[in-house]
């Protein structure tokens, strides 16, 4: 058992086939590249390792962790590379090598990111990682590289909430925005040590980046709106919810996570989304042709959720 004092720290307890089945999870790993953050004491490490992987890479902060850690490295010869550092700082953009990149549009590359997160650094983690989606670097300058990450009960149901459900937040729809997110598995909270006082069951969410074709949809779709509205220069709308919200298209093509965070509110996205879908079906061709088609498009009652933005 690890019991670690003056650290937010649970290491998944439980039978080693349970923790094979959260591996398999992330899919086929066989001569796959993995970077585990977090290992910890090395459960989910060596089931990794047993999945027939290339290499797998691990980032942890403690040093307490590093002699087990090295241990396992020794029985796998070659396998596994140990890093001592910190996740939110380390560039795993050139650990791997060069050969395995692959273009955003093409099939994601054998390239996985793994993690039972440390919970005091899940939202920054996973918030620059979806900035990095954005600018398709740090981890995703392999391309849409596959995460498969768990999270703390509140964090994983922000990250897959629907339009509507009260835990919808800004980290729902950046995340949603960015990739598919899936929750995959819940781990019970007895197989944790030490046992979690308020968590009582840990879900697992996978993170897949979308294809470069529904990412362009997105994108056409948001620029179509914000034409319709008669401000394509300044591509500013409001959007109106439960209080009237203002936000910057422009942000959807270089988004940050602030600006992100507070675009893409459900009316817009679900409208948006619909009406991209159908401007991209008729004009496939550029975004800005479908920017000027999008100027006849006649909205129906959607659109009572929108107005433009009053000068
Ligand atoms: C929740 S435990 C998971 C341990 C193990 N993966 C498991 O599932 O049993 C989180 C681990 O992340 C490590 N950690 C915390 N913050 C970190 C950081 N910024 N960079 C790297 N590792 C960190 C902790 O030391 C701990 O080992």
């Amino acid at each position: 058992m690890h019991v670690l004092t003056g650290l937010a720290f649970y290491a998944v307890k439980t039978c080693r086939d349970f923790i094979d089945k959260i591996v398999r999870k992330a899919g086929n790993l066989t001569n796959a590249y993995v970077y585990e953050v977090g290992p910890g004491p090395g459960g989910i490490t060596r089931s990794i390792l047993n999945a027939g992987v290339a290499e797998l890479l691990v980032v942890e902060k403690d040093s307490r962790f590093i002699p087990g850690l090295q241990m396992l490295s020794d029985a796998a010869p070659g396998k596994l590379r140990i890093i001592h550092g910190d996740v939110l700082t380390f560039k795993i953009e050139r650990a791997f090598p060069e050969s395995l990149k692959r273009r955003w549009e093409d099939d994601p590359p054998n390239v996985h990111i793994i993690g039972n997160l440390p919970f005091s650094v899940s939202t920054p983690l996973i918030i620059k990682w979806l900035e990095n989606v954005s600018q398709r670097n740090g981890p995703f300058a392999y391309g849409r590289t596959r995460m498969m990450l768990t999270f703390q009960k509140e964090v994983a149901e922000r990250l897959t909430a629907t339009t509507g459900s009260k835990q919808r937040s800004r980290l729902s729809i950046m995340a949603q925005y960015l990739c598919d997110v899936q929750h995959i598995l819940t781990i019970p909270g007895q197989a944790f040590v030490p046992k979690p006082e308020r968590v009582h069951s840990i879900p697992t969410v996978e993170v897949q980046i979308p294809t470069a074709e529904r990412m362009q949809a997105r994108i056409m779709a948001a620029r179509a709106a914000c034409s319709w509205l008669g401000r394509a220069r300044t591509e500013y709308f409001r959007v109106q919810l439960n209080m009237p919200v203002l936000y910057h298209a422009q942000s959807i093509h270089s988004p940050s996570s602030r600006s992100m965070a507070v675009m893409m509110l459900e009316p817009a996205s679900t409208f948006t989304f619909q009406l991209g879908s159908s401007v991209a079906a008729r004009t496939p061709e550029t975004p800005d042709k479908a920017r000027a088609k999008a100027r006849s498009w006649t909205p129906a009652e959607a659109m009572t959720s929108l107005r433009p933005l009053s000068s």
